[in-house]
């Protein structure tokens, strides 16, 4: 019988920032720790994830909701509170924007570092007490030089941000970052509790043949929406219609869309003036990702990195995946708009 070939150099999260961090001769290691302290938080929320059903953790945390007009479920709080108290207790944080607090957390000073950290804790609650995946999604801006750290620090294009990254719970904890040189994904070793790189320089495809989006608010869709859909399912020439997959958790949505390639999109239509999914802690961190990974990301008419959000919880439409298809897509809007 072969001898289980046991790997001995294995490349932790941690240690592939370190490696990236010695290249910066200027680091100070601040990020390295920040980004511990989220590896905690989602190694926490993975644990509870999956035991929730074992833990009484499904369900609705007694009625509250968040000013998104989300009801708020159990683990939404839970997950809320360890990335809340973890990222303040780190040091290396002024400012913080939760999907799950109405306000942004300034950082008492004694405690108050030179990140801000925005965050979905986590994304895709709908499908939380179905056990369908579900994630946490984060975006880190540095305070501008001169600022102590104020919510102007926040309010400025997700091109600024320094990292960006999300986690998924799924049949495994995947969790994919990139510090603004490409993309890489971490598989979650549960016997030793370490993220494990097992995705190195993640690139999506140019094009694919996947398309994400609910079809279930088509009737509201304006005409660029309608046309750029039914040329995916009713290809002229007799080409291979795309496939349709919708998870409904925006993360799940977006790993499958970096690795296969293909389009995800959350439009703006005649109900939702600007889409559903929200600015700085959703649109902002996968947007970062996409791009990075070779991809584009878009309103339909304008680059979502360049947006300048007006307020924490705005709003915005997005049409993010492979460079071809979304460059379709905003071929379709400007046609649209010019007419
Ligand atoms: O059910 P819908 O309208 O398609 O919305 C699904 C979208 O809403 C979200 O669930 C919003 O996220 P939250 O669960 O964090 O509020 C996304 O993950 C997902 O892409």
């Amino acid at each position: 019988m072969s001898e289980e070939k046991v790997t001995t150099d294995i490349i932790t999260l941690t240690r592939h920032v370190l490696d990236e961090q010695r290249k910066h001769k200027e680091a100070s290691g601040d990020l390295t720790l920040l980004l511990n302290t989220i590896q905690l938080g989602c190694k926490f929320v993975a644990t509870n994830v999956r035991k929730a059903r074992l833990l009484n953790l499904v369900g609705l945390a007694g009625g509250a909701t968040n000013i998104s007009g989300d009801e708020q479920k159990k683990l939404d709080v839970i997950s809320n509170e360890i990335f809340v108290n973890a990222l303040r207790s780190s040091g290396k944080v002024a400012v913080m924007v939760s999907e799950e607090d109405d306000e942004a957390i300034i950082v008492e000073e004694g405690l108050k570092g030179k990140y801000c950290v925005v965050f979905d804790p986590l994304d895709g609650s709908s499908n939380i007490d179905a056990g369908v995946n579900v994630g946490t999604i984060f975006g880190i801006y540095r305070v501008h030089e001169d600022s102590t750290g104020t919510i102007k620090d926040v309010l400025r294009p997700g091109r600024e941000m320094v990292i960006a990254g999300y986690c998924m719970y799924g049949s495994s904890a995947n969790l994919v970052i990139s510090l603004g040189n490409g993309v890489n994904g971490y598989t979650l070793d549960n016997s030793i509790g370490e993220f494990i790189l097992t995705h190195p320089n993640i690139k999506i495809p140019s094009r694919g043949k996947i398309y994400s989006v609910n079809e279930g608010n088509a009737s509201f869709w304006y005409p660029a929406c309608t046309e750029y859909f039914n040329s995916l399912k009713f290809p002229p020439g007799g080409k291979n219609p795309y496939s349709a997959r919708y998870i409904g958790s925006m993360v799940a949505d977006v790993h499958r869309t970096l690795l296969y390639g293909g389009i995800f999109a959350y439009p703006a239509d005649k109900k939702s003036k600007n889409g559903k999914l929200r600015l700085l802690y959703e649109c902002f961190p996968m947007a970062f990702l996409v791009e990075q990974a070779g991809g584009q990301a878009t309103t339909g008419t304008t680059r979502v990195l360049d947006i300048v959000p007006t307020e924490i919880h705005a709003r915005a439409p997005i049409f993010l995946g492979s460079k071809d298809d979304v460059e379709d897509l905003k071929n379709i809007y400007a046609k649209h708009s010019a007419s």
